[in-house]
């Protein structure tokens, strides 16, 4: 399928999708998020898929809701529209992983965007921020509810109300991304999780996942539950079998998603 805003190549079981608005710094209009709602529905679809990366530019991952399109709207657009609702709702639903690969600048939306992907990897010139505040506004995808579980309430309250950005190195720190490279290897360093993640048994991933995010969602005696009772289903597969049986006779494991 043909996009306006974005590029999606699949190779090697891996959809690299790009954000392409570079005139905006990847700013974040209806377009742009209508298209890659698509093209993530889509490649959760795709069987030739078992990994996503999502990247922007080496200047901007993204910079934030397009602030051209938001500003005349009113408050009818924004709540009786349910602005950005649909979009970061069909992205946080999306079953297979995605890795957010952020170089540049992550800010508003950017930011929630990588935030509502599996994980993020961080290139060295990475910079993160919430700041909507120094237009008026809030953070409403993610940057006050998100950003708090990742880094606590100190460093969110500080991001929110100030509106400073981190750098790369104070994101790792805190925990909002899972690891910094240097900047011209970003994607081929998401890329090689990716693979890695695509090698192993797709519903072991997905349980996986799953088991994670429950843990944003409910009380722990209630996520060990579910993540022991995933942790046991995973004996009804055949990729159970396979990836054990493999350890003991000292070879890899060739997983069926079965
Ligand atoms: C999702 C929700 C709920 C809210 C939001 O996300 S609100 C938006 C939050 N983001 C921001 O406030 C960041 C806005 N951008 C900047 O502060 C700066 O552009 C910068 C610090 C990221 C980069 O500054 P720099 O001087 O290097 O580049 P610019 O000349 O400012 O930008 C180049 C080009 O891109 C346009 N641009 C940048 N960001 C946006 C945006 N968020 N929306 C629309 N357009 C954006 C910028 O206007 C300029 O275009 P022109 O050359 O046509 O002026």
């Amino acid at each position: 399928m043909a996009y306006e805003t974005i590029i999606v190549e699949i190779e090697d079981e891996v959809a690299l999708i790009r954000l392409n608005r570079p005139e905006a710094l990847n700013a974040l209009n209806a377009t742009l998020l209508d298209e890659l709602s698509a093209a993530l529905t889509e490649a959760d679809r795709n069987d030739k898929v078992r990994c996503i990366v999502l990247t922007g530019s080496e200047k901007a991952f993204a910079a934030g809701a397009d602030i051209k399109e938001m500003a005349q709207k009113s408050f009818v657009d924004a709540y009786g529209g349910d602005l950005f609702g649909p979009q970061i709702d069909t992205i946080s639903r999306i079953r297979k992983p995605i890795i957010a690969a952020v170089s540049g600048y992550a800010l508003g939306g950017g930011c929630e965007l990588a935030m509502a992907c599996d994980f993020i990897i961080a290139a060295e010139n990475a910079k993160f921020g919430q700041p909507e505040i120094n237009l008026g506004v809030i953070a409403g995808i993610g940057g006050t509810q998100r950003l708090t579980r990742f880094v606590g309430k100190s460093k969110a309250m500080d991001m929110n109300l100030t509106g400073r950005f981190m750098d790369a190195a104070e994101a790792e720190r805190s925990g909002l991304v899972s690891r910094v490279v240097p900047t011209p290897k970003l994607v081929s360093e998401a890329l090689s999780a990716a693979r890695k993640i695509a090698e192993k048994s797709q519903i072991s991933v997905m349980a996986a996942k799953e088991s994670v995010n429950r843990s944003y969602e409910t009380t722990l005696r209630e996520g060990l539950l579910f993540e022991r009772r995933a942790f046991q289903s995973m004996f009804a597969t055949e990729d159970q079998k396979e990836g054990m049986a493999a350890f003991l006779e000292k070879r890899e494991a060739q997983f069926r998603d079965r």
